[in-house]
């Protein structure tokens, strides 16, 4: 392949926490019970998953997971899921993922992502061009998508103010009209906004009551 082309295809790996660990921020969402709670965790990611894989330029979706509930669900999409490495926490997975998959070009993406639009995937993609890039969320101190540069680390910097880390890490901040990629759900607050944004079938069928 000729260098100077921009590569148009990525590989994503998308962290899935155990269900009964997930969301912590959202409990409230579904009155503290755990089996409605471990629902509304799955169906986000199926979500953000269902919408990545019918993205042009995505070429691969894998999911990074230890609960077996996961895994199955992600089978019944056709995405697998491989286990967590032995060195705990998000961005040793998501090392561990962009090196097993040894792709030419890989991404992060977040998977509470329940209103995510395949065209705005695509055209944050297609906006980083061959730069190592990231999509901050929409209060603008997280990050939702991390792209490695073509041949590059991913060089995964997820946590607590992860947007200024992956930018003092040279990582280019891309701000386009993105809003269901910029709307990762933590908070009862962000599922009401994804909800005005259009949810996917797997979390609008899992909705609190007080959505209805
Ligand atoms: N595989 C894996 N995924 C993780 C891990 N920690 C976080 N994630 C995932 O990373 C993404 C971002 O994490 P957060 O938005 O903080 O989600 P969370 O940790 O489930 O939510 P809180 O409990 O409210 O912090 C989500 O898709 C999580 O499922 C981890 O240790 N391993
Ligand atoms: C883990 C992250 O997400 P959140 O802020 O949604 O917890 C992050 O942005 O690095």
């Amino acid at each position: 392949m000729d260098y100077d082309e921009v590569r148009d295809e990525v590989d994503l790996v998308v962290p899935v926490k155990t269900l009964d660990r997930a969301k912590t921020r959202l409990t409230s969402a579904t009155g503290g019970d755990p089996v409605s709670h471990a629902a509304l965790a799955l169906a986000l990611a199926m979500d953000t998953v269902s919408a990545a894989v019918a993205t042009p330029g995505v070429r691969r979706v894998v999911t990074i997971t230890s609960d077996p509930a996961v895994a199955a669900e992600m089978a019944a999409l056709g995405v697998e899921a491989l286990p967590e490495p032995a060195e705990p926490g998000l961005n040793a997975a998501l090392r561990h993922g962009a090196r097993t998959l040894r792709s030419d070009r890989v991404g992060a993406l977040q998977a509470d992502l329940p209103a995510l639009k395949p065209g705005e995937l695509q055209a944050a993609l297609e906006a980083a061009g061959n730069r190592r890039a990231f999509v901050p969320d929409r209060q603008g101190t997280g990050t939702t998508l991390l792209l490695a540069a073509p041949g590059g680390e991913l060089d995964p910097r997820f946590g607590v103010g992860s947007a200024g880390h992956h930018r003092i890490s040279g990582a280019v901040a891309l701000f386009g009209p993105w809003p269901s990629l910029r709307c990762d759900v933590d908070t009862e607050e962000d599922l009401r906004l994804a909800l005005t944004l259009g949810l996917g079938a797997h979390t609008a069928n899992a909705l609190p009551a007080w959505t209805t």
